[in-house]
């Protein structure tokens, strides 16, 4: 029985799903904005570390919560949509399978409320 991580090839699987989402912001105009001020490694690393905890793997959250980090971001339901469709987009150009892509999207589904706050 493989864990979601497994699935994404581990460690190795997430940097190249976090590269491509990264790729994917920067080249947005609707989004790119909210990184203006952004460290964008420790954003990577950060990132990758929370996908990893988010998909069973071997880590820890050692992080702040999801609301302490976007608290003050004035991030709107419409924005925030649109970077769910960005990672949508990463995780297609990465040819990660449609049933994996479901079941990351589900388990971020619930984070919604603690990311948009106007
Ligand atoms: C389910 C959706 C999301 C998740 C799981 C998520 C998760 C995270 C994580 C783990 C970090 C890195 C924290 C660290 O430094 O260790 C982060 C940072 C950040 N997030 Fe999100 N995020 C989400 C949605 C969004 C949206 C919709 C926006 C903006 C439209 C956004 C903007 C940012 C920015 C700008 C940072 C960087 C803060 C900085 O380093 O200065 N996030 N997010």
């Amino acid at each position: 029985n493989l864990t979601l991580y497994q699935q994404l090839d581990g460690k190795a699987g997430l940097e190249r799903l976090v590269d491509s989402f990264i790729n994917q912001i920067g080249n947005d105009e609707q989004i790119i904005h909210y990184f203006e001020h952004a460290n964008i490694s420790h954003f990577r690393e950060g990132f990758i570390n929370h996908l990893c905890v988010l998909t069973n793997g071997p880590c820890e959250y050692t992080r702040d919560s999801m609301v302490e980090i976007h608290t003050g971001m004035h991030i709107t339901e419409a924005d925030f949509n649109h970077v769910v469709d960005l990672l949508i987009n990463a995780m297609n150009e990465q040819n990660i399978d449609h049933t994996v892509q479901n079941k990351i999207l589900a388990k971020m589904a619930p984070l919604r409320s603690e990311i948009i706050k106007i």
